[in-house]
């Protein structure tokens, strides 16, 4: 069935707008072509180079451990010997030959550093040592450049630098990943990990994996004391697969510490998300990469227990005997033990969570101190600058605070990242590590990686501002789009499945109610438009998504509850309804669509007078993406409005950030009475529902006359460029 078609209620525009708009160029119609956004053709060539250049294996000796060798050799301590000398034993890798299985474990000569400078450049990669210059010059050059270099340097003070001789020291170029095939042949994952990421059918790696997942990873051409693992700092695009190079290093982990301390059972990945959806999502994606692996995934739910703490709040690791006596393997938890609550302890490696769902765990819902989680390893904040912002700040610190182990390494990911994020990540290392007594000398590397241009929207999609002079005139705007007859004024041709977004819960609820109508019965009424927000019940929004991505709503009005992290491929396009707080929430809800590349995206948002004066940094980001893009003819931005825009002071845009436009902050919120002329204003609403619902009615029944007398017709008109919902 095709959502658009319906929606028309016209046969004579059918053909106009396909023909205006080919369909292949929607997100919703199949695979993206490149999930790369960046690539210039020197950096192109070189890759094709480097997959095709295989060095000769050195044989090794096949060791008394039989098939396994290569995987106990790979599990071995020292990483980074391991990945340079644990070649597979030969008999292993012929038999593997034999068999027709080229898992790429042919050895593959590392890139020099001005190759490995072309590849990252080539893709707008970014990376830079975060330390204090002091602390980079007491570190040595990485292993094979210069060992005379690491012996002088030592004694040096830091030298003074000019500003851009500091850039130049601190940037660093670490081996790219030019396939999926080297997270096997060079960094030796699991093999059954490798297989699960195989079999997502991903044919090339994204600009974040082909940067992040080497230094994840262990990559031995950044300069690290003691093969030290990095704190990372990522700010990558919407869309660009983050949530797959944090994944594959954290499960990859684990997969080590089974293999060299089997007898350590506890949480030993946390992931934490800003919403529940984001979180579900994550875990979704674990469960796939998973599978066969040993390791286990847990989403974190209310009520669950995640440590073994006794009343004094002493933290117990579940040791073997407690592990045995909790029956089978395969059971979600372990028995309490005697004199604990009776809630079991949930028995998983990776937790993916909220910060206010562990804390509430942690705390006995803050009727306690803070639990420790000991074993943690790896700590993940997706979203990071949200999870670092005043909202949810201190759950976050407390979550970093209780990961106590020394060797835990925290990655901070997001499409936005505010150089406060820097200073507070910064700050936190250096403060745990002194809580822990580790001293300073000790400090692990703290590096950032930058995917095109930081807090920028994709380049993919079409971004379209659209002013509407009043709250009427939005909503007059909507019902265009909703009817494409009436959109020939506007050009803007969007198709369902997309998003709308407003400013608050009560504004989602109105323009829900005011628009649920408006979707004819012949295409599922009121079914087909839902909301979304924060004051409904989990099962409720779990329900809601689900039926959404399934393709049963077409179109969910939502709050920015839903404006970070949730991918749904094939959405065709956003709605900003009420415009974003700030630049940042922009750039990610519009990044809901044009996920991976796709392109045909469509990004409609709508100002009225009360707004411009908060359009300016929209608009700013919507001319870097174009510039991006390298649409110059086609730029939706003119100068001459970007130029007579005005500036909004650093603290309006706090405000704004914190509460809204004024206009529209629920009547309650600002102690207003609800009819008083400035809420009327901002209210949506044309007619009563009565009169919309008696509306609806009679268009229902005209249009069912007119579907008896030509069914034939309309049979005839279901078959091509049908929709059948978002993409898992
Ligand atoms: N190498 C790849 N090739 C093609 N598609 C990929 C690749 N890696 C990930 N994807 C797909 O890209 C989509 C976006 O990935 P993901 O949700 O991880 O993006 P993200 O960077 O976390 O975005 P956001 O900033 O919005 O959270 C997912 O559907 C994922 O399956």
């Amino acid at each position: 069935m095709d959502a658009f078609r319906l929606l028309t209620r016209s046969t004579k525009f059918k053909s106009a707008a396909r023909a205006a708009e080919p369909t292949a160029r929607l997100p919703s119609t199949g695979k993206a072509a490149n999930p790369q956004l960046f690539r210039t053709a020197e950096g192109e060539n070189l890759e094709l180079a480097q997959n095709g250049k295989k060095r000769k294996r050195a044989p090794v000796a096949a060791e008394e451990h039989g098939d396994d060798t290569a995987e106990l050799d790979f599990f071995s301590s020292n990483k980074r010997t391991a990945v340079t000398s644990a070649a597979a034993p030969a008999a292993k890798l012929d038999q593997e030959q034999a068999s027709g299985q080229d898992d790429g474990s042919d050895e593959e000569e590392a890139m020099d550093e001005v190759e490995r400078r072309t590849i990252l450049n080539s893709h707008k990669i970014k990376v830079t040592d975060l330390r204090d210059l002091d602390e980079i010059h007491s570190q040595p050059a990485p292993a094979k450049e210069s060992k005379k270099k690491k012996k002088k340097s030592k004694k040096e003070e830091a030298p003074i630098l000019s500003k851009k001789e500091m850039k130049r020291v601190r940037r660093m170029y670490p081996q790219p990943l030019v396939s999926f095939k080297e997270l096997r042949s060079k960094y030796k994952i699991s093999s059954r990990l490798a297989e699960n990421v195989a079999e997502q059918g991903f044919t090339v790696p994204t600009e974040v994996q082909l940067g992040t997942l080497p230094i994840l990873l262990g990559d031995s051409s950044i300069p690290m004391e003691n093969e030290a693992e990095p704190d990372l700092l990522v700010v990558a695009p919407t869309g660009s697969g983050k949530t797959l190079s944090f994944l594959i290093p954290a499960i990859n982990k684990i997969v080590r510490h089974h293999h060299s301390k089997s007898d350590e059972h506890g949480i030993l990945a946390v992931v934490v998300a800003p919403t529940k959806e984001l979180a579900s999502q994550i875990f979704n994606e674990g469960r796939k990469l998973v599978a066969g692996t040993g390791v286990k995934i847990t989403l974190m739910k209310k009520g669950m227990r995640v440590v073994d703490q006794d009343e004094e709040g002493d933290v117990n690791v579940l040791d073997e005997e407690s592990e045995a006596s909790s029956g089978s393997d395969e059971e979600e938890y372990s028995k309490p033990k005697k004199g604990q609550t009776n809630v079991p302890v949930t028995k998983s490696d990776i937790l993916v969570t909220t910060p206010l769902q562990l804390v509430n765990s942690l705390s006995a819902n803050q009727t306690m101190p803070m639990g420790r989680l000991p074993l943690v390893r790896s700590l993940v904040l997706d979203e990071a600058d949200v999870l670092l912002d005043p909202l949810f700040r201190d759950q976050t610190l407390n979550i970093w605070r209780s990961c106590v182990h020394p060797d835990m390494r925290v990655s901070l990911w997001s499409a936005t990242m505010g150089s406060n994020v820097e200073d507070l990540t910064r700050s936190t290392i250096k403060e745990r590590l002194e809580d822990l007594g580790q001293k300073s000398d000790k400090l692990h590397p703290l590096v950032r990686l930058v995917v095109g241009l930081k807090d920028s929207a994709v380049p993919n999609i079409d971004h379209r501002l659209v002013y509407a002079a009043t709250e009427q005139g939005k909503l007059l705007g909507l019902r265009q789009l909703l009817r494409p007859t009436a959109a020939a004024a506007t050009d803007i041709r969007l198709r369902p499945p997309f998003l709308i977004f407003t400013q608050t819960i009560p504004r989602a609820i109105a323009l829900h109610s005011e628009l649920k109508y408006d979707i004819p019965a012949e295409a599922g009424g009121s079914s087909r438009i839902a909301v979304l927000h924060s004051d409904l019940s989990d099962s409720q929004r779990s329900e809601i998504m689900r039926d959404f991505r399934k393709g049963e709503i077409w179109i969910l009005v939502t709050t920015d509850v839903l404006a970070r992290g949730l991918d749904l491929r094939g959405l065709n396009g956003v709605v900003n309804y009420d415009i974003p707080n700030s630049a940042a929430v922009y750039v990610h809800r519009v990044g809901r669509t044009g996920r991976a590349g796709r392109e045909g995206g469509i990004a409609v948002t709508y100002y009225t007078k009360e707004d411009i004066p908060y359009v300016k940094s929209i608009a700013n980001v919507i001319d870097a993406s174009e510039k991006l893009r390298g649409t110059d003819d086609k730029k939706s931005i003119q100068k001459w409005l970007l130029e007579s825009l005005p500036d909004l002071s650093k603290k309006d845009k706090q405000e704004l950030k914190k509460h809204g436009v004024k206009a529209r902050q629920a009547s309650k919120q600002l102690g207003k009475d609800e009819n008083d002329k400035g809420s009327r204003a901002a209210r949506i609403s044309t007619k009563s529902g009565y009169e919309r619902r008696m509306e609806n009615r009679k268009r229902g029944a005209i249009a069912a006359s007119r579907n008896r007398k030509a069914t034939g017709a309309a049979a005839g008109n279901e078959s091509d460029g049908s929709w059948d919902g978002l993409e898992e």
